[in-house]
């Protein structure tokens, strides 16, 4: 049987939310975005371990809400990094067993455990690079330095990019030893020419990101309460 790890990148300062605390640790209707992003995570049934990624100041924070979720799958804390990608290869430092690995912001605290499944078969079924996409809703635009548009893009070959992104885990040691920046795992993945297919990603695996998407979360999960649950 495949062992499958997934990394949780957590140890973002969250700018652009303005909560004065790193965003994971953001409280989202009564429990914090990285522990919802764990239980989906958990939830989708198809992982051996987890290796959450936080600022050094939270790990004993992290370790309590670790100890809240936990079930039979283990859960282990790291220290993050500057950026992104450097939070990741810490991750990837913990986790030497695997076959598989994903890797999930915390930030995407809501996407369903179906996607999260959907991601490992892919890998599993033989693609050594999955990411989660949906179609671009907008009308795109090039502009030049001014703002003045210079064109529009065709968006029926674009994506939008979401996570966890799952990988055979040879790919993304090798991806992530040959190059420092990418806004994603798949894009150092794609500088090896190794191929990044797509599944469907899902609505709920929005990134939150700005106080706007905190709102959106919280309708979200209001609509995800079964009726009458919230009268006592
Ligand atoms: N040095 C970093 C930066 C980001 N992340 C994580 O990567 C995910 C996606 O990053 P993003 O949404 O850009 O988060 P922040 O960097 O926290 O946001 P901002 O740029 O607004 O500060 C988040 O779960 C974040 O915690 C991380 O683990 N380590
Ligand atoms: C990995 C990612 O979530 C894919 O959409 C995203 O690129 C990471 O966040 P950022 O806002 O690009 O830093």
């Amino acid at each position: 049987m495949a062992y499958v790890a997934a990394l949780v990148p957590a140890a973002g300062m969250g700018l652009r939310l303005g909560e004065n605390l790193p965003k994971a640790f953001v409280d989202l209707s009564g429990r914090t975005l990285l522990d919802r992003a764990l239980d989906g995570l958990l939830a989708s049934g198809a992982l051996s371990q987890v290796v959450v990624v936080v600022p050094g100041p939270l790990v004993d924070r992290t370790r309590e809400i670790c100890a809240r979720v936990a079930g039979d799958v283990p859960i282990d804390v790291v220290v993050g990094g500057a950026e992104r990608a450097d939070s990741v290869r810490a991750g990837l430092r913990a986790v030497d067993r695997a076959d598989v690995v994903l890797v999930h912001d915390a930030a995407r605290c809501l996407t369903p455990p179906e996607t999260v499944a959907r991601v490992v078969d892919a890998v599993l079924a033989g693609s050594p690079a999955v990411v989660p996409v949906l179609p671009v809703v907008d009308t795109m635009k090039s502009v030049d330095a001014d703002g003045v548009v210079t064109g529009t893009v065709d968006r029926a070959s674009l994506r939008s990019v979401q996570t966890p992104q799952g990988f055979d885990a040879d790919v993304l040691r090798r991806a992530h030893a040959a190059a420092d920046h990418a806004t994603d795992d798949a894009g150092l993945v794609e500088r090896l020419g190794v191929p990044v297919t797509t599944v469907p990603g899902h609505p709920e695996a929005f990134k939150i990101t700005t106080p706007m998407d905190l709102v959106l979360a919280r309708a979200v999960l209001a609509a995800r309460q079964p009726v009458g649950s919230e009268s006592g």
